[in-house]
């Protein structure tokens, strides 16, 4: 089914106030689903709608609570979220890093006590619409098999890195081959995934999405080198937050919540002119693009090239949501 970018909001928001969410947040909160969901990221705009909702009523999410700074140190800060709204402090500290690189060529927050994010990517575009480099990661609770194991010992992790430019462009990317998120889209669409995912209880290399949901034996991207990411992400963000890592998020918390992130912020244009940055940029992408093509159907592109084109088709055509999906919303 079809809804608008405003039907969206509106549900979103009829939820949280029902919940008691104070209406200035429950609008900003909705707002930022809807944007996620309108961009085309269903995983974790309105298919993660119910789950953070079920997070809300356990008490894991803390509606009222304000993230504060710990300790500054120039271009470095360290802030608590107080377990607060993820979106909402995600962004927060993204514009907070943006400040910081404005002073000093370069910001950094990391943040203890937090809550899931949901898209990584909204915080580096935040950067990146801003004319700065975005890096941004989070850590998780244990999701995926370290490189060799059977059992979840590691995070997801995901970590994003955008480049101003137009269009701007981004890699947000989960450790695993793919998110639990795109697990669940796959899924709901009856496809198989492209590649392989994960491992059978067998323990032979799978396609099929609901297999994985259910086994969480994840592969993590690159195999090993997804595995080691993932663990030196886990590793920066809990140092410098002094916050929960995926050990002490999976061991001593009832839930997912309490996690740790970093935020970076990279002021370019003062280290390049912009007709130069622009001109650079270009040649990259037109190199890239012009690559034979492996399938003479299928362009190359570049990562984050397509939401200015995805937004403006769901702008106009309406955003397509899975009918269970919205069912699951509107009994809520
Ligand atoms: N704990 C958490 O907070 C977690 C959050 N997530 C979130 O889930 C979302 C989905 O993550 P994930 O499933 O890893 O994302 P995908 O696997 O869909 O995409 C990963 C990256 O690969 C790029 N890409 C995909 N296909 C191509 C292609 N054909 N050519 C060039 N680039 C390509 C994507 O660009 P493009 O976007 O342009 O398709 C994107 O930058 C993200 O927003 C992530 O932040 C995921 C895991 C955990
Ligand atoms: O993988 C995802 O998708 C995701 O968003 C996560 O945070 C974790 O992997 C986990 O919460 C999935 O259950």
């Amino acid at each position: 089914m079809k809804v608008t970018f405003e039907q969206l909001k509106k549900e979103f928001e009829r939820v949280l106030l029902a919940r008691g969410v104070a209406a200035e947040t429950a609008s900003d909160c909705a707002q930022m689903f809807a944007q996620t969901t309108e961009s085309g990221v269903y995983s974790h705009g309105v298919n993660r709608f119910p789950r953070f909702i079920q997070q809300l009523e356990a008490g894991d999410i803390i509606p009222d609570a304000q993230p504060t700074c710990v300790t500054r140190l120039g271009a470095i800060e360290q802030w608590d979220a107080h377990r607060s709204i993820g979106n909402l402090t995600a962004k927060k500290m993204m514009d907070r890093a943006i400040s910081l690189a404005s002073d000093h060529g370069i910001g950094l927050v990391a943040l203890r006590n937090a809550n899931h994010w949901m898209r990584g990517g909204s915080y580096g575009w935040q950067a990146a619409e801003q004319g700065y480099i975005g890096i941004c990661w989070t850590n998780s609770i244990a999701v995926m098999p370290p490189w060799g194991a059977k059992e979840c010992r590691i995070g997801t992790n995901p970590l994003i890195v955008a480049i101003p430019g137009k269009p701007i462009t981004m890699v947000d990317m989960s450790m695993s081959m793919f998110s639990y998120g795109m697990l669940e889209v796959n899924r709901l669409a009856g496809r198989q995934l492209p590649v392989d995912g994960g491992f059978d209880d067998e323990g032979n290399l799978t396609r099929e999405p609901g297999i994985v949901e259910k086994n969480r034996r994840i592969l993590p991207m690159g195999y090993w080198k997804g595995s080691g990411l993932s663990i030196v992400l886990d590793m920066i963000a809990t140092l410098l937050s002094n916050g929960a890592s995926v050990a002490e998020v999976t061991e001593d918390n009832s839930d997912e919540y309490g996690i740790s992130q970093v935020f970076i912020a990279i002021e370019v244009d003062k280290l390049i002119d912009g007709p130069t940055r622009d001109a650079k940029l270009q040649r990259i992408v037109d190199y890239v693009v012009s690559a034979e093509r492996a399938n003479p159907d299928e362009a190359v592109r570049l990562p984050g090239h397509e939401f200015t084109r995805l937004l403006a088709e769901n702008r106009q055509n309406g955003i397509t949501i899975d009918d269970s999906v919205w069912a699951r919303i509107q009994a809520l």
